[in-house]
């Protein structure tokens, strides 16, 4: 096999080993169900409301990244429970800084569906 095609395989096998993990998510954390669902929602009320194309792009994104945030959290969870699933200051500390992370972007998906959604109904 030349270098060019393995490096070919091995972006085919990379999407692959994404997509599984994006399945996995999708299909085992209820998390990233809520997530989901509330996305199809907010998509659904865009259309009834009539979304701008910037906002439509504003609001895909914003729901994008929440869902990847989220299933970043949940990769570093279950990180810190494989590597120390007894109980410690240390892996409570890192479970907190990455929960924060999400906490902080639902902040601002907060702010972007306000400044969105507020003119169209008041
Ligand atoms: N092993 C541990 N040692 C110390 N504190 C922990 C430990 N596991 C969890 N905690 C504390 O409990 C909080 C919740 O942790 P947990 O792993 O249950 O996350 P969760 O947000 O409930 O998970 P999920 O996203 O699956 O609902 C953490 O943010 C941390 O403060």
């Amino acid at each position: 096999m030349t270098k060019k095609e393995s490096f070919f395989i091995n972006r085919i096998k990379s999407i692959k080993y994404a997509f599984k993990g994006a399945v996995l998510l999708i299909s085992t954390e209820s998390s990233i169900k809520i997530q989901i669902f509330i996305g199809i929602i907010m998509t659904i009320i865009g259309f009834i409301v009539g979304l701008s194309p910037t906002e439509w792009i504003l609001q895909t994104l914003t729901i994008g990244l929440i869902i990847s945030i989220e299933s970043i959290n949940t990769a570093i969870e279950e990180i810190a429970n494989f590597i120390h699933p007894e109980y410690h200051p240390k892996i409570g500390f890192i479970k907190d800084l990455a929960a924060g992370a999400v906490f902080i972007f639902a902040v601002i998906a907060i702010i972007i569906g306000c400044i969105i959604y507020i003119p169209k109904f008041f």
